[in-house]
């Protein structure tokens, strides 16, 4: 069983400080839905939310339809796994599983079929008998899902169960975590301030940032269509030009900043008034030797070039110092400036963007 998870104009003050303002989205049900923002944006409150443990001030939560306002944290048909897992190490693995069914007077025999059956869905057969102490970080965070599973919630909440992980693993309990959403169907809301983590595994991710929902949206369309200056630069990496718009065409902007005057695609909601930035990746610019004709091109000075493995930043400085980064793949073969090197750096039009500064103006915006 799964159930949809609606959140209805939301908000939660501790004394005079707002950490959520308006909150306003509808999971559905079997979806893997993640919360990502900065540290402090209010995502554990939220989830802390719908589990029961805290209450909104204002607003409505719904799972499976039904209204939760004044129901208990052990009613709802929800689990909460938390970063540190809190598994019993003096347990073995089967009875850590199968330890909310006895709370439920389930019998033993049953307990451990069930316990087995779960070791084998989260890709751990033959672990039953094991010590928590003999398995590895990313057996536990196995386990501790297995035991969320075990009690057949309709929704299961994460808070950054992987954050304790090294890199390596991060990456494969990625796969792992989302293999094991698809094969159980049960909506799985997942929080973290690691963007590739929310990026790799979510059907949609909602950033968020000071208490307000950004943008809600698949993690495709929130790289490539970042609604507004919050989230282009929390999501990924860009170049950020300040200035003011000259003119507006169609769906374009001319955009004047102290290095010049440049052509861009218009953000939504943005409009000659707006105070707003020019946002170009890293991987839609180039370095050119010649000043190019037309539009988007700055004379910069190599600093730094940076190896990141599959692909290659080059640090470039404009003449106000300003540092900017272009990307270019590592395909074995790529031409790499070195420092020093005097060049332009230009984007086309229409892989730069305008995008506001300013937050959604209504909650209901985004979800
Ligand atoms: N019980 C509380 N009393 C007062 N303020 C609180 C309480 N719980 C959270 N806050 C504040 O609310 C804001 C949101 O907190 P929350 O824990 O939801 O953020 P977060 O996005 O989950 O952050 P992190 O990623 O660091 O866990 C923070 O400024 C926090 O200090």
């Amino acid at each position: 069983m799964s159930a949809d998870v609606e959140l209805e104009s939301v908000s939660v003050d501790f004394g005079s400080f707002r950490a959520v303002d308006r909150v306003s989205v509808s999971i559905k049900s079997g979806e893997f839905f993640s919360f990502l923002g900065p540290s402090g944006c209010g995502k554990t409150t939220i989830l802390r939310m719908i589990s029961g443990f805290v209450e909104p001030s204002e607003g409505v939560i719904r799972l499976g339809g039904k209204d939760m306002r004044g129901i208990h944290p052990n009613r709802r048909p929800t689990v909460l796994i938390f970063q540190n897992l809190a598994l019993f190490p003096l347990m073995p693995v089967w009875e850590n599983i199968s330890f909310g069914l006895e709370v439920r007077g389930i019998d033993k025999r049953s307990r451990r079929a069930k316990a087995e059956e779960l070791l084998e869905l989260v890709d751990l057969p033959g672990a039953a008998d094991k010590s928590i102490s003999q398995l590895s970080g990313g057996q536990k965070q196995r386990v501790a899902i297995a035991r969320a599973l075990a009690v057949e919630p309709e929704v299961l909440l994460l808070d950054e169960p992987l954050s304790a992980l090294d890199l390596k693993l991060r990456q494969h309990m990625r796969a792992e975590l989302r293999a094991i959403q698809k094969r159980t169907n049960v909506t799985f809301i997942y929080i973290t301030h690691d963007q590739g983590e929310a990026l790799a595994m979510s059907d949609r991710v909602a950033i968020m940032s000071q208490g307000r929902l950004q943008q809600v949206a698949a993690p495709r369309e929130i790289y490539n269509h970042p609604v507004n200056g919050l989230v282009a630069s929390f999501v990924g990496e860009n170049n950020i030009f300040p200035g003011e718009i000259v003119s507006i065409s169609g769906s374009f902007v001319e955009f004047k900043t102290g290095l010049g005057t440049f052509r861009a695609a218009l953000g939504p909601g943005v409009t000659k008034t707006t105070r707003c930035q020019l946002y170009a990746r890293p991987e839609h610019a180039r370095l050119v030797d010649t000043q190019p004709d037309g539009f988007n091109s700055i004379p910069v000075a190599v600093s730094d070039v940076t190896f990141e493995g599959n692909f290659i930043n080059i640090l470039v400085t404009d003449r106000d110092g300003r540092m900017h980064t272009v990307q270019v793949r590592n395909d074995g073969a790529a031409a790499v400036p070195a420092p020093g090197a005097k060049l332009h750096m230009t984007f086309e039009p229409d892989r730069a963007i305008v995008l506001t500064d300013e937050a959604p103006v209504s909650a209901g915006l985004c979800a």
